[in-house]
């Protein structure tokens, strides 16, 4: 089986403070997420700056696209970006269109379950559209609940799209994500404001490398 992945959302709104956290954590992880707080305040710059800096690593441009798919992720595109994201809340016509278009570009598309009730039933809509990942995803908005985003990928456990996981998961819940079905593992606030995020996402990226090592 292919490697998991580690994945640091850098949800920040100044490009200077993303590039501060990666000088830090850039080596642990093998996915750089430009979060939704960045792409909006910077914009694909964000993506062209951070890509240009880390060219071996996938990053990843979190637009959560909710219409426009063959349209809004355009910029993305231009500025180098590996990957964006589609909300599986949108129209089947979007999630199509944006998945046409990212693959005619080399490009990977996540699909993002964020607070969508149906998961079973999207989940088996989305999948055969051929997203790269489905990501089962507890919004900042939802996370107050304590809603456990791997007690919910349970969810999609008949999918076999690989999956992301994403939603508050930090340090003590780290081992529990890598351990679940997803194979992208997302972790953003318990790294970057964190005392030390280059020794969290080190410890994080030990536990992943552990897992990896033994499967
Ligand atoms: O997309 C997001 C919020 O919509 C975040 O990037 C995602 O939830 C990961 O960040 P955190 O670990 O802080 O929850």
């Amino acid at each position: 089986m292919a490697d998991k992945k580690f994945q640091v959302a850098l949800d920040l709104f100044t490009i200077e403070d993303a590039m501060r956290i990666l000088e830090q954590v850039g080596e642990y992880v093998d996915i750089i997420e430009v979060g939704t707080p960045l792409m909006v305040a910077e914009g694909a710059r964000a993506v062209r700056t951070i890509k240009d800096a880390y060219p071996t690593k996938t990053v990843f441009a979190d637009i959560k696209v909710m219409d426009g798919g063959g349209e809004v992720p355009k910029s993305c595109i231009q500025a180098g970006c590996d990957m964006f994201s589609v909300l599986c809340a949108s129209d089947d016509a979007t999630l199509r269109a944006a998945i046409e278009l990212a693959h005619a570009n080399d490009v990977m598309v996540l699909a993002d379950m964020c607070n969508v009730k149906n998961m079973e039933e999207r989940a088996a809509q989305v999948a055969p559209m051929g997203p790269d990942y489905l990501c089962c995803h507890v919004g900042f908005d939802r996370q107050a609940t304590g809603a456990d985003p791997v007690e919910e990928l349970k969810r999609l456990s008949g999918v076999s799209t690989p999956k992301a996981i994403a939603g508050g998961i930090k340090l003590s819940t780290f081992k529990a994500a890598v351990e679940s079905e997803a194979q992208d593992i997302i972790s953003g606030g318990a790294i970057f404001n964190a005392e030390k995020p280059g020794e969290v996402a080190r410890q994080m990226r030990e536990i992943l490398d552990a897992y990896n090592a033994s499967h």
